[in-house]
């Protein structure tokens, strides 16, 4: 059981900010709902070694609010010790997932490693135009080695790229401190190129939209600077837009709620050293359901 002290002026200010710029994520739940009413999300990535990293995603995607999660691992056979953790999450190989037709969104990429197999199982992920796509680690490597990855697909601005300075320089064939030095011309030219929502990320992480609209967030701290907290984002924005939240919003909600998080969490004397990736997900529930409650 996770609740967290922070200080009154402070919440009212938050439940100002997110009413007015993402109104959606502040919503009460329906009385009639049921866990259809809130999405599913399919996740794809968890090469061997790497299926902490989908299960840090599936579990943030759970405690952001969507009904149900599957993971789907590029892996011959499944990593079984994931049950026990978190049980609500459903598994399957990336191949088996790929063929339900209940998914609401795709989240792919986080350690799905780079060969040549991994190639196929993000382009049969892509041909799924019409459901809204974030790509984020491996996903967006294998799109720097194969910019016609998306040249397939119909609907592109329905895709979320989420790299981080490192993949970005990737992405745009220059040096991390190119990206660094102009991080707002950088996430312009990776949404013009990719003619995708882009989220530049690292310290006050930039949003682009496909026509190169800028908007920056101010939550979070370096506490963030842990292995997997880039997972976690991946799977909160998933989660959201497997929801309905509609995309621009999912977005921007997103990061901000990771950014806050953390500020939370560290408000807490959790972190911002020796924080965890896996405890944001219960820091945003906490803060998810204070948003919906009316005073
Ligand atoms: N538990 C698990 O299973 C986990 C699995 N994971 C999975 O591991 C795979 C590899 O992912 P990865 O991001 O660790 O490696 P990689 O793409 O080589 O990037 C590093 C490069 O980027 C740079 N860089 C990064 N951030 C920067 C910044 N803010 N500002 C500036 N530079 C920055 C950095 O630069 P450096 O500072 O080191 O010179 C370096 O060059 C991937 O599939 C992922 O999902 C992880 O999520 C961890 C938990
Ligand atoms: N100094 C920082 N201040 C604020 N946020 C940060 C900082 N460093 C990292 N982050 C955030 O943490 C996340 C790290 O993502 P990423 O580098 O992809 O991690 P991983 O691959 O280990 O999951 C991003 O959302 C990034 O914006």
């Amino acid at each position: 059981m996770n609740t967290f002290r922070t200080d009154r002026e402070l919440l009212r200010q938050w439940r100002r900010l997110a009413r007015s710029q993402f109104p959606a994520i502040c919503q009460p739940r329906p009385a009639q709902s049921h866990k259809g009413t809130f999405g599913t999300l399919g996740i794809i990535g968890g090469a061997e070694g790497m299926a902490g990293s989908v299960s840090l995603s599936a579990v943030a995607a759970l405690h952001c609010g969507c009904g149900k999660v599957w993971l789907g691992f590029h892996q011959p056979t499944l990593p079984l010790p994931l049950l026990t953790q978190q049980p609500e999450i459903m598994l399957a190989t990336a191949e088996h997932l790929l063929q339900r037709s209940d998914i609401s969104a795709w989240v792919i990429g986080c350690g799905l490693g780079t060969h040549e197999s991994a190639v196929s199982v993000l382009k049969s992920c892509l041909q799924q135009h019409n459901i809204v796509t974030l790509l984020d680690a491996d996903a967006l490597n294998l799109l720097a080695q194969q910019p016609d990855i998306l040249a397939g697909r119909k609907n592109k601005h329905n895709i979320i790229l989420t790299p981080h300075p490192g993949e970005a320089s990737r992405l745009l064939q220059c040096s991390i401190s190119e990206i660094q030095g102009n991080r707002n011309q950088a996430v312009c030219r990776l949404a013009a190129k990719y003619n995708a929502w882009v989220v530049l990320k690292g310290h006050q992480s930039l949003i682009a939209s496909p026509n190169g609209q800028v908007w920056q967030n101010n939550s979070g701290n370096p506490g963030l600077a842990t292995a997997g907290s880039g997972d976690v984002l991946a799977g909160i924005i998933g989660s959201l837009l497997a929801q309905q939240i509609p995309l621009e919003q999912a977005v921007y909600a997103g990061v901000w709620l990771h950014g806050i998080a953390a500020d939370i969490l560290a408000a807490n004397e959790i972190g911002p050293i020796g924080l965890c990736a896996g405890e944001i997900a219960p820091a945003v529930r906490w803060l998810r359901n204070r948003l919906s409650e009316t005073n």
